[in-house]
């Protein structure tokens, strides 16, 4: 069972540093973050992180995502930033620097898969398709992100692969709102979703942190709502 609630994050943060430390147990959501001003990271990481959702995914879709990671890494430290939206073993790199404690890609190559490895940070890679689920667990991946998990079929989809595949397991993201979340955190092969609905852009351009605390803590109650994250 999952163990690491966001109160226990609060005091502590034994952020696993090696690749074999999963990801998917580090809260039942991820909030999936696009940053535009740099100023708003800690802010919005200390919301996040109030609300009781630790883990922070900043994706690099703007130019200042690596500051912004810098920044949560270095002045939120109950928080456990990670990079998204990696998709090039440069990316890696200027990740790892920038102090990103998780990657997360919408895809991936094997140069990717690599550099992810070779980073020795927690990753994600992103599948869509049970062809792509297979080819990560012959080279010995298990954890995955599910992406665009609504688009690409949804809990009906992911269903399905707990079948013939139960040794992968998912963090579902794309197109989730909290009334669709609890759903895939019942699904045994789903340790924790992502999504950006708590993390709204205009509460961000308002610098609302209390409606993205509120949001956040009404999100980390989502697996008591029916989810079995692990
Ligand atoms: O940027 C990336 O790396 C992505 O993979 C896309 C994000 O995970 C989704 O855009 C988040 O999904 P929404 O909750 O639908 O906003």
């Amino acid at each position: 069972m999952l163990t690491l609630m966001g109160t226990m994050w609060g005091m502590t943060s034994p952020l696993p540093s090696s690749s074999a430390a999963s990801v998917l147990d580090l809260a039942p959501v991820v909030p999936v973050v696009v940053l535009t001003d740099v100023a708003d990271a800690v802010p919005l990481a200390r919301a996040l992180v109030a609300g009781g959702l630790p883990a922070v995914e900043v994706t690099l879709r703007t130019p200042g995502a690596p500051d912004a990671i810098r920044a949560i890494a270095a002045e939120v430290p109950d928080a456990v930033v990670g990079a998204g939206t990696v998709i090039t073993p440069e990316q890696v790199s200027g990740c790892v620097a920038a102090g990103a404690r998780f990657l997360v890609s919408p895809g991936w190559t094997d140069a990717l898969l690599a550099a992810m490895r070779a980073s020795g940070l927690p990753f994600l890679p992103g599948v869509s398709t049970t062809s792509e689920v297979v080819a990560l667990l012959e080279r010995g991946v298990r954890e995955m992100k599910f992406f665009p998990a609504q688009a690409a079929g949804g809990t009906a989809y992911l269903r399905s692969l707990a079948g013939p595949l139960p040794q992968a397991r998912f963090c579902p993201t794309g197109g989730i709102g909290p009334e669709i979340a609890p759903e895939y955190l019942a699904l045994p092969n789903v340790g924790c979703v992502g999504g950006s609905w708590m993390v709204p852009a205009d509460a961000v351009a308002a610098g609302d942190w209390d409606r993205i605390e509120r949001l956040a803590r009404a999100a980390a109650g989502l697996r008591d709502a029916g989810g079995t994250c692990r």
